[in-house]
């Protein structure tokens, strides 16, 4: 695995983690259109990330299939039941960790195919499931075309869960455009943490994936985590060829002060960092933005489309 760049805060992993320290690990996946070697590499990255004293892992946007629209009814599983949601489970639970499962195609029994993530913590018990709130439905005239909605619906909840270094706010890639989004889940549900698996694109990616992480952090005053695919994806002869969709990778962890604390570039790799939970109660008491919105002008209204 590539040894992360710009990580300056991942120390010594003989070093003796204070309480509210979490080693985190980002695994920047290869991923193929062959799901079980999909399967594979998420298990070998994982006990990597493990190795490396990884507490809390999290994986990428549609790790298990192409991410294309077409692929996602060919590659959805049932969320309950299906192969990559046992993977996972078994997975948080053989190795004693929390496990943020990226996310996968989701076939419901209506029909219909969501992108889902799923958390497990070291028990193996399911303790958040989010499925893809603002679908990415984008025309950039000589860069990108994509429309998510082809095939997939969009979720309906805001989602988080509890650790024992806090609030931990999740949502998948095209959520983290939408300020209105995070601030709920730290406002309301006292988030310290943000996660957003994602795959932004060559057009995107350059121009907004850290300044979008770094806007985040910022605004709310709390640490943010993504972690994307690799740029390169193998096929194998035996499936059909979907449209390529070229991820920009540089999985991040950015700090309450909006500093690249850990980052890496397009290839497989794994991204470590150490994040100490205090520091976002340092930042929220330093400059207290929190206690300071003047709610009395404005407030997360529903602004109506006229
Ligand atoms: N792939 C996404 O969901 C989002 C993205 O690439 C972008 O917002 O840009």
């Amino acid at each position: 695995f590539r040894t992360p760049l710009r990580n300056k805060s991942f120390a010594s992993i003989t070093t003796a983690l204070s309480m509210s320290t979490v080693r985190v690990a980002l695994c920047q996946l290869p991923v193929t259109d062959d799901t079980e070697k999909n399967h594979q590499t998420a298990a070998t990255f994982i006990e990597n990330a493990v190795e490396q004293g990884a507490e809390l892992v999290v994986l990428p946007e549609i790790w298990n299939s192409p991410y294309a629209t077409a692929a996602f009814p060919e590659y959805a599983q049932d969320i309950d039941k299906g192969p990559s949601r046992r993977l996972l489970q078994d997975l948080a639970t053989k190795h004693k960790l929390w496990l943020v499962g990226g996310s996968i195609p989701e076939r419901t029994a209506d029909g219909k195919i969501y992108n889902t993530s799923l958390v497990f913590n070291p028990q193996g018990e399911l303790v958040a499931k989010h499925r893809k709130v603002h679908l990415f439905d984008i025309d950039v005239p000589g860069g990108i075309t994509f429309f998510e909605s082809d095939t997939l619906s969009p979720g309906e909840t805001v989602s988080y869960f509890s650790t024992p270094w806090g609030n931990m706010g999740l949502g998948i890639c095209y959520d983290i455009r939408f300020a209105e989004y995070a601030m709920l889940l730290t406002q309301k549900h006292d988030c310290k943490v943000l996660l957003y698996p994602g795959a932004f694109n060559m057009t995107t990616g350059p121009a907004h994936w850290e300044l979008l992480q770094r806007a985040r952090a910022v605004d709310n005053q709390c640490f943010v985590l993504t972690a994307s695919p690799a740029r390169a994806v193998e096929t194998t002869e035996s499936k059909k060829p979907y449209p390529h969709y070229t991820a920009w990778g540089h999985s991040t962890a950015v700090s309450p002060w909006g500093e690249v604390i850990a980052t890496t570039d397009e290839s497989p790799g794994i991204v470590m960092a150490d994040l100490d939970l205090e520091k976002v109660e340092d930042m929220r008491k330093s400059i207290p933005i929190r206690n300071q919105r003047r709610t009395d002008l404005y407030d997360l209204l529903q602004v109506k489309k006229e």
